[in-house]
């Protein structure tokens, strides 16, 4: 047994339900805390992410009475560096299952074999791991229904108890040589309000969340209505394990309880996919959708330019994308007419708005995004079929009935009462002054998105 070990967060910056630290104990008598701040991920967050990530780092840190080491570089460098300066035989972690942290892990696993240490596995951030879920004959599952099923059928462990006194934490300060710590840094500058990046209040957010959850199945899809959890920038980041809201979930028994549960499994189900296909990060999951005809040029970047500052003359999109910029997160719902806009009816590419998406939204996830974008795009797993075009008028009436989502976010049509708000070009004065006219007619391009799909059906021939 060394003196020490390391326990590398990434994306699990809690104390509580962590099985590294019940690893990292067994291996060693203290250990050393660790982030990396690896400008491959860092550069491409949006600001929001960042801040989010930088201010829960904080909150970790204060968790571990201030023994938070944090460096700067490259993951496969800096780590082995680490662990040679503390003398750790095992550097500790959640498993990644996503295409670069997969690539990141095996190569600082190799830097850290090259000089006899090891990198130790252990939980991943879902309730069960990508690749564990199979069909019976082995092969991955290319749809939800019954991946839900299997997965529920394999189950997972309890949660683990710990917190920060299960691991006997070195301070960075005895450490001598390795990567200088840094500071962590200030937040970026960001206008939407953030939710507060804590473990406190992760966990707050879920005990106040399940005293309602029994409204979930009804509530869920109202965008107007505060139905939903919000705990999906806490999951992402790991101050909330799934596991420890599933064991919640375990003690009640209701269809709402059902479709939480269902919800957790569509996060799993998608990290999943990528995990089997990690080209559907960038790239359409069903290749016959490469076939599809896309806008391009200088008016395909005005359309994307309107629907991105949310002046596209209809009133759920333009709010939908008017509460990414305020709140950094979109109602699920809302996600799906946004994004059935710009890929149905201005014909442009999914990866255009997911892109937006990850820059936006706090709560930014490749897989569920990426898949999420799929989904209604009609080129991924599972779905939507294309030729169910989402109708952003007769959406905002049912989902939106009083319009109060619309008014929320669109001051312009603040004065206008009721579901009128869906459609203000049929108001008797018009359109009220400085909101845009629509700035397509929907049936014709639903019409053209048909049309358009029909060389996809051509290249499956
Ligand atoms: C185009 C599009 C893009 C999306 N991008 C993201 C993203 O970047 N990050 C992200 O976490 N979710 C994404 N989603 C899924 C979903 O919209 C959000 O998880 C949800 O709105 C988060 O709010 P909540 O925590 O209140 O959800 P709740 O309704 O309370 O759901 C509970 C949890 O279940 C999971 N979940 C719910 N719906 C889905 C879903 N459709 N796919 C995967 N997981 C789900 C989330 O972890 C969520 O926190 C996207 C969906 C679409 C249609």
């Amino acid at each position: 047994m060394t003196d020490a070990s390391v326990v590398w967060f990434r994306r699990d910056l809690r104390v509580h339900d962590q099985p590294t630290f019940l690893a990292a104990a067994d291996a060693a008598p203290r250990a050393l805390a660790l982030f990396v701040l690896d400008p491959a991920l860092l550069t491409p967050s949006g600001a929001p992410r960042r801040t989010f990530l930088f201010r829960a780092l904080r909150s970790l840190d204060e968790a571990l009475g201030g023994r938070l080491l944090v460096v700067k570089g490259d993951p496969a460098d800096a780590v082995p560096r680490v662990a040679a300066a503390v003398g750790a035989a095992t550097v500790h972690v959640a498993a990644d299952f996503g295409p670069y942290g997969t690539r990141r892990d095996e190569a600082v696993e190799q830097a850290l074999a090259a000089d006899g240490r090891a990198l130790v596995r252990t939980g991943s951030p879902y309730a069960v791991a990508p690749g564990r879920v199979r069909k019976a004959d082995g092969e991955p599952f290319r749809v939800f229904t019954p991946f839900r099923r299997v997965w529920a059928d394999h189950g997972w462990r309890a949660p683990a108890d710990t917190d920060a006194s299960t691991v006997t934490w070195l301070d960075p300060a005895e450490k001598v040589g390795g990567p200088r710590a840094v500071r962590i840094p200030d937040d970026d500058p960001v206008d939407a309000a953030l939710p507060e990046a804590s473990e406190d209040a992760a966990l707050a957010r879920w005990r106040e969340f399940l005293d309602d959850v029994d409204d979930y199945a009804d509530a869920r899809n109202r965008p107007d209505k505060p139905g939903t959890s919000r705990m999906s920038v806490y999951l992402k980041y790991g101050l909330v394990h799934p596991r420890t809201q599933l064991a919640d979930l375990a003690k009640r028994r209701s269809d709402s309880v059902e479709s939480y549960r269902t919800e957790i499994a569509w996060r799993e189900f998608y990290a999943d996919v990528l995990f089997q296909r990690p080209d559907s990060a960038r790239g359409n999951y069903d290749r016959s959708f490469d076939a599809l005809p896309l806008a391009s040029g200088a008016a395909a970047r005005v359309s994307f330019d309107r629907w991105a500052e949310g002046r596209t003359g209809f009133p759920i999109v333009d709010a939908g994308m008017r509460q990414l910029r305020e709140q950094a997160w979109v109602h699920n719902r809302v996600r799906m007419i946004v994004a059935s806009f710009l890929v149905k009816d201005l014909h442009l590419p999914w990866w255009l708005g997911a892109r937006h998406f990850m820059r936006y939204l706090v709560d930014g996830d490749l897989a569920s995004n990426q898949h999420g974008w799929q989904w209604t795009a009609g080129s991924g797993t599972d779905a939507s079929p294309y030729f169910r075009v989402f109708n952003p008028i007769t959406q905002g009436e049912k989902f939106d009935p009083d319009g109060e989502y619309v008014r929320r976010f669109v001051p312009e049509l603040r004065g206008v009462p009721g579901k009128a708000v869906h459609q203000p070009w049929a108001l008797p004065d018009g359109v009220p002054e400085g909101y845009p006219e629509p700035m397509v007619d929907h049936k014709a391009e639903r019409l053209e998105a048909l049309a358009r799909y029909d060389r996809v059906k051509e290249a499956r021939r």
